[in-house]
């Protein structure tokens, strides 16, 4: 008989998210994204983080102060990443897996690239008007989105 406890398409693909964020050197919130094929295929990842050439020593971590003096500036989201990562040319009808819900700005390009579905773990900043106008797009595009439905497996990798 075949080995039961292997992992499902979601947690395979929400694991790589996840794996994929501890990259982030973001000190508050780190995210990873993965986006797939609709047969099942990683077209690309990402996690949030300074454009290449802007030193993650450089560039403030800091959320509040002078806005010039705080990340949000800089970073790109880890969605924006997994799009731009993307070397393919078609992404039409594929979903993506992300750690925390994606912002306005980054759905705009996810609706822009034809993602059809995103599975998100967190939603931490729903009360925020860049998430309310993220539901909004989405829900007039006919992007679906659902929370990831956590099933408390703990995988330990060795490094
Ligand atoms: N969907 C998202 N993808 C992301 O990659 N981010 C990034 C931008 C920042 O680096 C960090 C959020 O920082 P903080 O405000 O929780 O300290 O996560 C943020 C969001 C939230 O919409
Ligand atoms: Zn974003």
């Amino acid at each position: 008989m075949k080995k039961q406890n292997y992992l499902k398409w979601d947690e395979y693909f929400m694991g790589i998210a996840l794996l994929s964020a501890e990259r982030s050197k973001d000190p508050n919130t780190s995210v990873g994204a993965c986006i797939v094929s609709e047969d099942n295929k990683i077209l690309s990842l990402g996690y949030n983080g300074m454009p290449i050439g802007c030193s993650d020593d450089e560039y403030p971590w800091e959320r509040e102060g002078d806005p010039l003096d705080t990340k949000y500036l800089y970073v790109c989201h880890a969605e924006m990443n997994a799009i731009l990562n993307y070397t393919g040319t078609n992404m039409r009808n594929s979903k993506v897996y992300v750690t925390l819900f994606p912002c306005n700005e980054c759905s705009k390009a996810l609706i822009q690239k034809g993602i059809k579905e995103i599975i998100y773990m967190e939603d931490k900043y729903a009360d925020q008007d860049s998430v309310k106008a993220s539901k909004r797009m989405l829900d007039s595009a006919g992007v679906k989105y659902r929370m990831y439905q956590p099933i408390h497996k703990t995988i330990t990798l060795s490094l």
